[in-house]
C-alpha cells in the first residue's frame, strides 16, 4: 500500500495474547461439523473455544478454555483416524496432478470463472471504487518449488507486483515470516501481513519496516520451544524440515516419503500435546503450528482495510489473490464484509469463497499486469498515479 497513512487502531494486543496457560492437557481432535465463533467482530481476538478454527484444521482444544473439547472418536469421521484425516488433507491440498474429471471442472468454474475470462466483469465492480489488493505468496505469486528457500518470483512477476502497488494499495498477506518474504519480494513499497496476518508492517524506505500490529508477541518464547522440540522430535524423518516463520512454525512433508506422513503427523501431533496454547492447520504438504488466538489472515485483512480508513467505506472493492486452505479466511472475510472479490488459485476443482479463479502465477501475473493496464487507460494522462 502505497502513499497511504495507516492508523493504527487500538486492538488490546497484550490482552490477546496474554492467554492463561491450560492446566496441562490438550487434545487433539479431527474437526466434526462444528464450527468455531471465529468470526466474531472484527478485533475481537481470543480463543477458539473447543471448537475447529478454520477448514480442515486439526485443532488443538485446551481443557478450560471456555468449551470442553469434544472427544477425538465423536469428531473424527466414520472409520478414519485424525491422523489418516490430516494426511488425506494435506495430500488434496497440494495434488501432483489434477484428479477431476474434465465434467467436473467445467462445472466448477462456471461457478468460480476465470478471472482473466471475467476482467470485464471485475472492471466494471471497480468502476468508481479504490481497489484495495492483497496477495498470498507461496503457490500465488511465486510457484510451488520443493525447498521453501528458493521459491522465489519471477522478474516479470515482481515488475507486475511493483506497478499494481503503483495504483492501487498492495499487500501481501502470506504464512511466512516478514524478514523471508520481503527478500523474495522486493519491493519495501507494499504492506505486508507476515506469519498469517500475526505479524503487520507497513511500507518503509529502511531495512526495518514499521510495525502496525503484532497479536501474537507474546507467543514468540512458546513458539521457539515449539520449534525447538519439533526440530529435535522430527529429525530422524527423512526430508522432514521444521520452518521458523516468527510467530508460526511449519513442518514441511513434500520431500518425506508418503509412507511416512502418518507417522509424521504423530510425532508433530505428540510435540504439540506440550504447548496447549498453540494449534496445527494443514496447509499443502505442510502442518502450521500457531498461536491459539482468533487471528488468520481475513482477520488481518480486515485490520488493513480498516487502518486505510476503508472500514465503513462503500467505494473499496479489496481483491485478495490466494492459493492455500489459509487464504479461505480472507475469501471467507471479504464474503462476510459483502464487498470486494476473492480469487482462488487452483487448477483443480475445491471447495472455496472465492469468487473467481486463476490457474497458477503465470496467470495471477497476466491478471496484475491486465489490472495495471486498465487502471493507466482510466488515469488522465499526464498526471499518471505515482507512488
Ligand atoms: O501463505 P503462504 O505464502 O502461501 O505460505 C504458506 C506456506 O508456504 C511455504 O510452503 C509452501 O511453499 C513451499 C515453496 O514453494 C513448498 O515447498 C511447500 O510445500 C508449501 O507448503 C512456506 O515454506 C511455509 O512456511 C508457509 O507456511
Amino acid at each position: 500500500m502505497t502513499n497511504q497513512d495507516v492508523v493504527v487502531p487500538d486492538m488490546g494486543i497484550a490482552a490477546a495474547a496474554a492467554l492463561p496457560a491450560a492446566p496441562g492437557r490438550a487434545l487433539f481432535a479431527c474437526r466434526g461439523a462444528a464450527v468455531s465463533s471465529l468470526r466474531g467482530a472484527y478485533g475481537g481476538l481470543g480463543l477458539p473455544g473447543g471448537a475447529a478454527t478454520d477448514a480442515g484444521e486439526f485443532l488443538a482444544a485446551a481443557g478450560g478454555r471456555g468449551g470442553a473439547p469434544a472427544p477425538a472418536a465423536a469428531n473424527a469421521p466414520p472409520g478414519r483416524t485424525c491422523t489418516s484425516r490430516v494426511v488425506e488433507a494435506i495430500r488434496a491440498s497440494s495434488p501432483t496432478r489434477c484428479p477431476a474429471a474434465v465434467d467436473e471442472y467445467d462445472a466448477w468454474t462456471r461457478r468460480h470463472p476465470s478471472a482473466l475470462g471475467s476482467f470485464d466483469q471485475i472492471a466494471a465492480a471497480a468502476m468508481g471504487k479504490r481497489i484495495v489488493m492483497f496477495m498470498d505468496y507461496d503457490g500465488t505469486l511465486s510457484p510451488i518449488v520443493t525447498d521453501p528457500d528458493m521459491a522465489f518470483m519471477t522478474p516479470e512477476m515482481r515488475a507486475a507486483v511493483r506497478n499494481v502497488a503503483k495504483h492501487f494499495p498492495t499487500a501481501i498477506v502470506t504464512g511466512r515470516c516478514i524478514e523471508k518474504v520481503c527478500g523474495f519480494v522486493g519491493l519495501p513499497e507494499l504492506y505486508y501481513a507476515g506469519s498469517h496476518g500475526m505479524d503487520i508492517k507497513g511500507p518503509s524506505s529502511k531495512e526495518d519496516k514499521t510495525v502496525l500490529l503484532q497479536p501474537a508477541r507474546e507467543f514468540l518464547p512458546v513458539i521457539n520451544k515449539a520449534y525447538r522440540a519439533l526440530e529435535e522430535r522430527t529429525k530422524d524423518t527423512p526430508g522432514a524440515r521444521v520452518e521458523n516463520n516468527k510467530f508460526c512454525l511449519s513442518v514441511h512433508f513434500r520431500c518425506v516419503d508418503e509412507k511416512s506422513w502418518s507417522s509424521l503427523a504423530d510425532k508433530v501431533k505428540a510435540v504439540l500435546r506440550d504447548f496447549p496454547e498453540l494449534k496445527l492447520t494443514e496447509g499443502r504438504k505442510v502442518l502450521e503450528i500457531r498461536p491459539s488466538i482468533m487471528w488468520d489472515k481475513g482477520k488481518a485483512v480486515e485490520f488493513l482495510l480498516k487502518s486505510l480508513g476503508f472500514d465503513d467505506s462503500t467505494n473499496v472493492l479489496p481483491v485478495y489473490i490466494g492459493d492455500d486452505r489459509t487464504d479461505e479466511d480472507a475469501f471467507k472475510a471479504l464474503r462476510e464484509r459483502g464487498q470486494g472479490i476473492g480469487i482462488l488459485v487452483s487448477k483443480c476443482p475445491r471447495e472455496t469463497d472465492a469468487s473467481y479463479s486463476l490457474q497458477d502465477p503465470t496467470e495471477v501475473m497476466e491478471f496484475l499486469v491486465r489490472l495495471g493496464q486498465w487502471k493507466l487507460l482510466r488515469s488522465p494522462s499526464p498526471a499518471r498515479p505515482r507512488v
